[in-house]
């Protein structure tokens, strides 16, 4: 088993949650759960289906307020507002993909630039000089952020001819456009092939190496244990288990209630994946994707960020010309 080291030491806490409760009427969906995030670290969380991942993760980005507990982001307690929240350091991304789906690529970008400019709407009216000079600054860095994706000679595509792995991508370069410290990922590789997936692995180590510290939802056991620093596993809202992913993968609790059995041969970062187009034994709870996923109540639209879910392409749709 190879874990790509992460390139600095995890002293700097960036994200500390401190006994996060969510309930809902009777269901208590996260209960009690502690993680922090260092600076430079690429955590893992995972858990069966409805252990509450997503829920932590609204609780963290201010869509839900937790019932009891604390969040804070480099040592200050976060806004329950999620473009504060946004904008104090910490992005993520959705399961279900939310972009505007009948904007181009690059707009999309730029839309996730507006908590990092401080142009406001009369400026943007009239035409200002600083407007303008502010639009020309967000859209070379959104052109940057398109480099890095792989998604530049895309940038005047509508998102909604994206193929599905773009478009995640595209989510993924639009998070990143606000700047962040910490990046929240939710199931980045669900319904990717083994080839989108292994470009989401070196993504992921990429967005590491520019010293953003990432925290990533996923069933796929192998993506996960090729590359966090530490895996923490929610069983019923509970974290089960924290630790390194050989302590995780070997924990028998964990083998128990999720993996069912241990997950070996994982591949190095830097070997090929696209071997196995066959049911993947190392995902557990990862069926094959579905076309009519169930309404994430996350990815509604919200007044927040104002995105909406995209319809999820066929699978292996490559109609990408606009
Ligand atoms: N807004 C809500 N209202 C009521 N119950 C909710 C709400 N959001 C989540 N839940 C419930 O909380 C529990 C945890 O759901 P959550 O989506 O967080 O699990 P998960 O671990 O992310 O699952 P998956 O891996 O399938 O995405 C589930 O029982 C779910 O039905």
């Amino acid at each position: 088993m190879t874990t790509a080291p992460s390139l600095a030491p995890a002293t700097d806490t960036v994200l500390k949650a401190d006994g996060v409760t969510m309930r809902f009427g009777g269901l208590t969906a996260v209960r009690g759960v502690d993680l922090t995030v260092g600076a430079g670290e690429i955590v893992g969380l995972i858990g069966p289906n409805g252990a509450g991942k997503t829920t932590f993760f609204n609780c963290l980005t201010g869509l839900y307020v937790p019932t009891e507990g604390t969040v804070s982001y480099r040592g200050t307690r976060l806004s329950r507002k999620p473009h504060l929240v946004t904008q104090a350091g910490v992005a993520r991304t959705f399961q279900n993909i939310r972009l505007f789906a009948n904007m181009t690529v690059l707009e999309n970008v730029l839309v996730g630039r507006h908590t990092r400019t401080k142009e406001g709407l009369w400026s943007a009216l009239l035409r200002s000089p600083g407007f303008k000079k502010a639009e020309r600054t967000s859209e070379e860095r959104a052109m940057e952020l398109l480099e890095f994706t792989g998604l530049a000679h895309k940038r005047d595509h509508l998102a909604r001819n994206l193929p599905y792995g773009e478009q995640r991508k595209l989510e993924i370069a639009r998070a990143l456009a606000s700047e962040p410290g910490l990046l929240l990922l939710d199931e980045p590789t669900a319904g990717m092939n083994p080839q989108e997936t292994r470009a989401t692995q070196d993504l992921v180590l990429a967005i590491r190496a520019q010293g953003i510290a990432v925290l990533v939802i996923e069933h796929d056991m192998r993506f996960i244990f090729n590359m966090c620093d530490r895996v923490a596993v929610l069983v019923q809202g509970q974290k089960l288990v924290e630790g390194t992913s050989d302590v995780v993968q070997a924990d028998e609790r964990v083998i128990a209630a999720y993996l069912g059995t241990p997950v070996e041969d994982v591949t190095p970062p830097d070997r090929p994946t696209d071997t196995a187009a066959a049911p993947d034994p190392a995902a557990p709870d990862s069926p094959a994707p579905d076309p009519n996923p169930d309404p994430d109540p996350a990815a509604a639209p919200d007044a927040a960020d104002g995105t909406a879910p995209t319809d999820r392409p066929a699978q292996g749709q490559t109609g990408d010309t606009p």
